[in-house]
């Protein structure tokens, strides 16, 4: 069976990205995959203005000024010309007057009529925010191929982009599939359950502003209906999400289903929870991700797996769709591990003054949804590896839980 990091960088390095690329408003641009390298239109700051309410002078041997005006921010600045002696009363984000030596935060200055007057000599060259030393017009303000963040729309914004080419959304449609499923509202029947997959799992995905997600619903567990839904959805979906009927029961008819109608490009790997993951295609513009039925496994896979790839086909560089891991030291120790899975437990984050510790849930198996609602992340177990207390382990934040 295959190694998770093997599976991962072949879908990867394997996704064909998206070409289409449309110019998005730029209020709605957040969590769109930025298409082309934006340059920097303007310097930052844009002229040298000041970083402090208080008193632009001219000339640092003295302690006392006249001050001649006053400058806010939006202000002409330039009419005012200091001689040595003169000051202006400036306000943060004002422009410059000519010939100012330093800005002085009006907390240190006394001021009588137009007389001011500070304890001690006060430093050149400060409190000023100079044009240019942040950005310098023609260097790349924010590089392709990755997710617009919050923080890169106040960017844009600073830099009077009204919209933003981003490549087009992926079109994903999630399913579940078995007979056992009850929609939700509805009384149990003896032995069903209700679906919770597919509202998690939608839940999670509708998170990434990149995808546009729609629900396919519960299919039963006949090849013929999945046969059929598959090849309808595949007509207009990038991306098709089937969780459970990934394994090797009777039932578990979605390979089939996928062989008959596309192709199954790899199935099952070395990890747990999450086995009888697989991917495959319809067509050569439909991927299509088997989730095993499992309720966490079906998150983890997701997580580790199904929305990197998605990222990568939807333009963002390998680097930024590989899923964020940070270390932790483990709270707990393992002997003997015999495992030839690479494990991924369900682990809570534990913040205290000898640094950050992941402790294990009890609710380990992958049917047990409260050890993944109760935890932080998923802690990554390598094969067959021991773990000792205190030793650092990867762990990768579940969707929400860290916010
Ligand atoms: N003989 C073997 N049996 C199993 C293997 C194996 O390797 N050999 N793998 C096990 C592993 S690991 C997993 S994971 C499951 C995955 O099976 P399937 O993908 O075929 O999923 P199902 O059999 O349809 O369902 C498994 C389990 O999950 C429940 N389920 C399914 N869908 C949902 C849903 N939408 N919401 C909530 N719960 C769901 C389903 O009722 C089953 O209990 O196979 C093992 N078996
Ligand atoms: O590996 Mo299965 O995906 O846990 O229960």
């Amino acid at each position: 069976m295959r190694d998770y990091y093997d599976a991962l960088n072949d879908l990867l390095s394997n996704a064909l990205s998206t070409q289409d690329i449309e110019e998005v408003p730029l209020e709605q641009a957040v969590g769109h995959i930025l298409a082309k390298d934006l340059l920097v239109q303007y310097p930052a700051p844009q002229f040298d203005n000041s970083a402090m309410d208080g008193y632009a002078v001219n000339d640092m041997q003295r302690l006392t000024w006249e001050v001649i005006g006053t400058i806010a921010a939006g202000d002409e600045s330039a009419q005012f010309d200091l001689k040595p002696g003169q000051a202006v009363r400036i306000l943060t984000g004002a422009g410059m007057p000519k010939h100012c030596d330093s800005v002085i935060q009006q907390e240190l200055v006394e001021r009588d009529g137009d007389r001011i007057r500070i304890k001690e000599a006060f430093a050149a060259g400060k409190n000023i925010r100079y044009m240019g030393e942040e950005l310098q017009q023609g260097e790349v303000l924010l590089d392709a191929n990755r997710a617009i963040t919050p923080a890169a729309i106040g960017l844009l914004a600073s830099q009077g982009y009204a919209t933003v080419p981003c490549f087009a959304k992926l079109k994903l449609t999630v399913f579940s599939t078995g007979d056992e499923l009850t929609p939700l509202g509805q009384a149990l029947a003896i032995n069903q359950i209700y679906d919770s997959n597919r509202p998690m799992l939608l839940s999670f995905l509708k998170r990434y502003r990149f995808l546009e997600i729609s629900s396919g619903g519960a299919i039963e567990d006949k090849l013929e209906t999945l046969k059929t839904r598959i090849s309808e959805a595949a007509s207009t979906q990038d991306v098709l999400i089937f969780t459970g009927g990934a394994s090797v029961g009777e039932k578990d008819y979605l390979k089939q289903a996928l062989e008959e109608l596309g192709e199954i490009e790899h199935w099952k790997l070395a990890i747990k929870p999450g086995k009888p993951f697989g991917w495959g295609k319809v067509g050569t513009n439909t991927k299509v991700f088997l989730l095993p039925g499992n309720p966490v496994a079906s998150y983890a896979t997701t997580l580790l797996l199904a929305l990197p790839a998605m990222k990568r086909i939807a333009g963002v560089s390998i680097d930024k769709a590989k899923p964020f891991s940070f270390k932790a030291k483990a709270a707990f120790d393992i002997s003997q591990n015999k495992s030839i899975r690479r494990d991924f437990r369900r682990g809570r984050l534990v913040n205290n003054e000898e640094g950050l510790w992941v402790e294990l849930l009890s609710t380990q198996d992958s049917h047990m949804l409260s050890g993944i609602s109760y935890g932080d992340v998923l802690v990554e177990i390598p094969p067959q590896a021991d773990v000792k207390t205190a030793q650092l382990l990867n762990v990768y934040p579940l969707a929400g839980a860290l916010d």
